[in-house]
């Protein structure tokens, strides 16, 4: 059982209040008979719970509490309980001494406690006061710190103002006149003269530098040129020592075949006057055989690129001539589209025994050919022959233009002229010659004589090509042969030939030969002091010019021409494949021109293939079919 007891607690602050309450709480939890206390901080009531003791009603209703400030504060508390007075005396003794037990108890207790928080405090107190002081110190630096970076005071004295006016005005003047100087300095040249020896010595290095390296350039170019050559000659050499070889063998045959006097036949220098003619006739029998070997398969290829035409101007091919080709090489520029229409430019190279551009003129032709003329006389046989589409320039090149001078006209005059001079040189060494010529064309596989006096007639003669299998030489029987004896003879035989030869228009060229034309030349020469004689051949073909069926537009008698013309070119490919190949049977039989041709391609001759390239882009498949064809001719 028990009764709670209602206190009234008044104090300084709301605060100590607790604080006091809680003292009274702890001042009366040592006694048993209290069992618990309750304070309300707002009410300031502080509720005791006591044992039951018998009350006379007369409850102290109230406690006055002073916060204790210091130990003997503590004793000025008083709390009061009103109790019945028989017990209020035996409660009071023992809460007297309880009271006075557990003050003491309390004050010692406090006493160390209030050191120990003093001591603390005083610590606390001194570390907080040498805080402060150090911040008051960071703060005083920081302030002064801060107040000299401070910015400008927004407002201005005038004096401030007039003082930062004059600062401003003395800097833009500083401006202006650097920026006067240096103007000044880039206007005046001179300032840099001093510098001029060092660009120039810079700009001469510079100069060296590239000289160097374009010269390290040229000679690399160079030396692959060089290897290449090199290369060539190798093989060649190689070829040549096989050929030898065969050579030898051969000699040593007909040394059998000649019996005893083969010896002779081996060094004629030793010979007698009598035994000479017989030597010599041997020895003329030797000689196309030993032509057969060496010139067998030895087509040289020449390209010449007509110069365009004025109205032709705007259909260009992208033809070019390499850079340190030295004259050899030609290549094929042309964009092309890929399966994406990306267009890509590809070039196609090709490479021949000489290549002449749009510029080289007749003159700088011809002495290319000469060496061939000149063993002409000298007893060979030789074969030109113009190759190339139609409108490409073959006329041009054999004959020249059709009112020629002596600055344009073509291989065929100059070729007759370089004979009689030839000739003439010769007779003073006792050779005499008989010079003849033929002049025919195959127009749709048939001979025809472009020196019959009647052109109407000749279409009926049956000519007939005969092969003189041991000289190597070849005759169209019935055709006018004419005695080339002197330059008005040539004239006339060129003119009877431009007039009689099948020219029809086409829509390439509205003078294009429609058929083969075969100059063919004999000289018979006969030493009257060594009685030795030579027969040579001289062969100049002016093919006609293959022209697609499709883009030329040709019907009727040209249509058939065409058909002709391509048919014959064909199967001269095929024979210029199986010579360069050194097929075993090669049929020349299968067109009248590659029969008519035989000696003067093959075995017996010395041949020149001259293509000829149409500088047109409208051009350009032709152009490579006959770049194709002539390389494969040349490096077969
Ligand atoms: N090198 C050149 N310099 C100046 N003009 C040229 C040259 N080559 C050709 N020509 C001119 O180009 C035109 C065609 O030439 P040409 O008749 O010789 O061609 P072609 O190949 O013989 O033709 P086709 O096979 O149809 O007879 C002619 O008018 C000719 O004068």
């Amino acid at each position: 059982m028990y009764s709670d007891k209602t206190f009234k607690v008044t104090s300084n602050s709301a605060t100590k209040v607790g604080t006091t309450t809680r003292k009274i709480r702890k001042a009366q939890a040592p006694s048993s008979k209290m069992i618990g206390i309750e304070y309300d901080d707002y009410s300031s009531f502080a509720k005791v719970r006591l044992p039951e003791i018998p009350t006379t009603g007369n409850e102290m209703k109230e406690a006055s509490c002073v916060a204790p400030t210091s130990p003997e504060g503590r004793k000025s508390q008083n709390i009061y309980h009103t109790r019945t007075p028989s017990l209020k005396r035996k409660n009071d003794e023992i809460l007297a001494a309880e009271l006075q037990r557990n003050t003491r108890s309390f004050e010692n207790f406090h006493q160390d406690d209030f050191n120990n928080i003093s001591s603390k405090r005083a610590t606390i107190c001194g570390s907080s006061l040498r805080r402060f002081s150090s911040i008051r110190s960071n703060q005083s630096d920081s302030f002064e710190r801060v107040t000299k970076h401070l910015p400008p005071k927004t407002k201005l004295t005038s004096s401030e103002l007039e003082v930062m006016n004059l600062r401003n005005e003395i800097l833009r003047a500083k401006i202006e006149l650097y920026i006067k100087e240096q103007i000044e300095t880039l206007n005046n040249p001179m300032q840099f003269q001093d510098d001029v020896p060092d660009i120039e010595y810079e700009k001469d290095q510079l100069i060296d530098d590239y000289d160097a390296k374009e010269h390290t350039a040229y000679k690399e170019a160079h030396m692959a040129e060089i290897k290449d050559s090199l290369m060539s000659i190798r093989q060649y050499c190689e070829a040549m020592q096989a050929k030898n070889a065969n050579l030898n063998s051969e000699v040593n045959h007909y040394k059998k075949d000649l019996g005893p006097s083969s010896d002779d036949i081996s060094r004629p220098h030793k010979k007698t006057v009598k035994n000479h003619k017989f030597i010599d006739k041997k020895q003329e029998k030797l000689r196309p055989r030993r032509n057969i070997n060496e010139n067998r398969g030895n087509i040289k290829v020449f390209c010449r690129v007509r110069p365009p035409v004025l109205s032709e101007c705007e259909d260009i091919a992208d033809i070019r001539f390499p850079p340190y080709s030295y004259n050899k090489k030609i290549s094929l520029a042309s964009i092309k589209r890929n399966y994406w229409g990306v267009e890509r430019e590809t070039s196609k190279e090709y490479k021949f025994d000489k290549v002449f551009g749009a510029s080289a003129t007749q003159e700088e032709i011809y002495n290319n050919v000469a060496p061939i003329v000149q063993s002409v006389v000298d007893g060979f046989n030789g074969c030109i022959f113009a190759y190339g589409q139609t409108c490409s320039g073959k006329t041009y090149t054999m004959q020249g233009p059709q009112d020629p001078t002596i600055y344009n006209e073509g291989m065929i005059p100059r070729a007759v002229r370089q004979i009689f001079e030839h000739v003439d040189d010769l007779k003073t060494k006792g050779w005499e010659y008989e010079i003849e010529g033929q002049f025919i064309e195959i127009y749709n596989d048939s001979i025809r004589d472009l020196l019959s006096d009647d052109p109407s007639n000749h279409h009926g003669l049956k000519f007939r090509t005969i092969h003189d299998e041991i000289t190597g030489t070849t005759m169209v029987n019935k055709a006018k042969t004419v005695n080339l004896d002197s330059v008005a003879t040539l004239n006339w035989v060129l003119q009877m030939a431009a007039k009689n030869r099948a020219v029809a228009s086409t829509k390439s060229n509205a003078n294009s030969s429609r058929s083969h034309s075969i100059f063919m030349i004999r000289l018979m020469g006969t030493n009257t002091v060594t009685n030795e004689s030579r027969i040579g051949t001289l062969n100049l073909v002016d093919l006609a010019g293959s022209e697609r069926l499709s883009k030329s537009g040709s019907q009727g008698d040209q249509l058939l021409e065409a058909r002709y013309i391509n048919s014959s070119l064909s199967h001269l490919k095929t024979v210029i494949k199986g010579i360069k190949g050194k097929s075993e049977h090669i049929n020349f039989r299968n067109s009248t021109l590659t029969w008519l041709l035989k000696n003067s391609l093959g075995d017996k001759s010395k041949v020149l293939m001259f293509v000829h390239i149409s500088p047109l882009g409208s051009s350009r498949a032709e152009t490579e079919s006959s770049l194709e064809f002539a390389h494969l001719v040349n490096s077969a």
